[in-house]
């Protein structure tokens, strides 16, 4: 089994160091190779999304990744950015199906902005496509406007646009991750404006068909996001484009006390995968040793359970993961009193430890 293991900027090698530390640990023969994306990759080969980092992600088995992104590339053109190496990656390796989910352990209940009734017993999956929408639909620029009311101006313009292909794909590994669950799916959609999302809503519905034991409905992602921090509860799985699950997932992020919390898993028709924190390289708090390693470590046990076959090893990673939430410990982010202060090393050290 081999992983390719890319740390990116930020906090990216500092939260990879522990989750690595955590799979080593297990007593598996993985092979581990490491290499430069994103920012590193730029520093060190010109490229976020070196040749030879590629060619090791697409020759892996799994690809466990940090986080790519730092304020001193934010002038370089788009195309040399570091994130360009993230979603490089998605579109290449086709990994079309982002799975988020959104858990509340029970010690964290009032780590969490919200009110602990309205979070405890939390637990929702958000899957968002990951290689359409307004992020990838082309044309897109910065232009001298050829007509209208703003001729001779200068504008930026994106294209939103899904194909229907794209849209019957997520929507059908939405309804059978809901079938595993409590069989509630909640397409979020902008239909009530958007042409591409009012196609969305019409191959969602007609997805159904072929799911009759999984209730669907559909909701406006400006009311969904309200309904996240209002009663996300409500929530089972929610379905939904790359930019409103990019948004709202932030969102859910906070209802299980950090984004330090969430994991991710994105996944191509055969499963095969990239695991990441759903995160950024966090630069304001890089280098210092504080940054949260629960969310790559969380996604590691993902990688093993959904690309590597070891849900066995998946289930004793998030075990450890509860042990030491429930012996205090807890980093920065997810900090109240009474509980112990961490930073990312003495976190990884602590998960290794409660590994059985
Ligand atoms: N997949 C990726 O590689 C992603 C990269 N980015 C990039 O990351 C950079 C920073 O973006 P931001 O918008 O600031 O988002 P961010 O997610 O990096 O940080 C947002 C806030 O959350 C905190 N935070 C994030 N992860 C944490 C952790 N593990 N432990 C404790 N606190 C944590 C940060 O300190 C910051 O205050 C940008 O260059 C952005 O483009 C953003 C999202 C995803
Ligand atoms: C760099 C972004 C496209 C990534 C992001 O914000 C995400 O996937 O959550
Ligand atoms: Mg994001």
């Amino acid at each position: 089994m081999k992983i390719a293991v890319l740390p990116g900027d930020g906090i990216g090698p500092e939260i990879i160091e522990q989750a690595v530390r955590v799979l080593n640990a297990l007593g598996e023969p993985f092979e581990m190779e490491t290499a430069p994306v994103g920012g590193a990759g730029y520093a060190a080969h010109g490229h976020p999304l070196p040749e030879a980092t590629l060619k090791l992600a697409q020759q892996a088995d799994a690809i466990l990744f940090g986080a790519v992104g730092d304020w001193k590339y934010d002038t370089l053109e788009r195309a040399l950015r570091p994130e360009q190496a993230i979603l490089g990656l998605r579109k290449a390796l086709k990994l079309f199906a982002n799975l988020r989910p959104a858990i509340l352990y029970p010690e964290l209940a009032g780590a969490s902005t919200l009110k602990p009734e309205v979070v405890s017993g939390l637990d929702i999956l958000i899957v968002r496509e990951l290689t359409g929408d307004i992020y990838f639909g082309q044309p897109r620029g910065v232009r001298v406007c050829p007509d209208g009311p703003f001729k001779g101006e200068r504008e930026g313009f994106d294209t939103m646009r899904y194909a229907e292909s794209e849209i019957r794909r997520i929507a059908h590994v939405a309804f059978q991750a809901a079938q595993k669950r409590d069989k509630r799916l909640t397409s979020v959609d902008k239909a009530n404006v958007l042409e591409t999302f009012q196609f969305w809503k019409e191959i969602v519905t007609d997805v159904h068909k072929e799911y009759p034991d999984v209730a669907l409905d559909h909701m406006y992602v400006d009311n969904a996001a309200m309904q996240l921090v209002r009663a996300p509860k409500k929530f089972d799985v929610m379905v939904t484009g790359n930019m409103f699950g990019d948004i709202l997932s932030d969102a859910a992020a906070m209802l299980t006390g950090s984004i330090g919390m969430l994991p991710s898993a994105s996944l191509d028709a055969n499963n095969k995968g990239l695991y990441e924190p759903s995160h950024g390289s966090a630069p304001d708090i890089a280098g210092k040793g504080v940054a949260n390693p629960l969310a790559t470590i969380l996604s590691a046990a993902m990688m093993l359970r959904y690309s590597l076959n070891r849900a066995e090893q998946a289930n004793r990673i998030e075990a450890a993961v509860k042990q030491v939430l429930a012996q205090g410990l807890r980093t920065a982010d997810i900090y109240e009193a009474g509980t112990t202060k961490v930073g990312t090393r003495e976190m990884g050290d602590a998960v290794v430890q409660a590994l059985h």
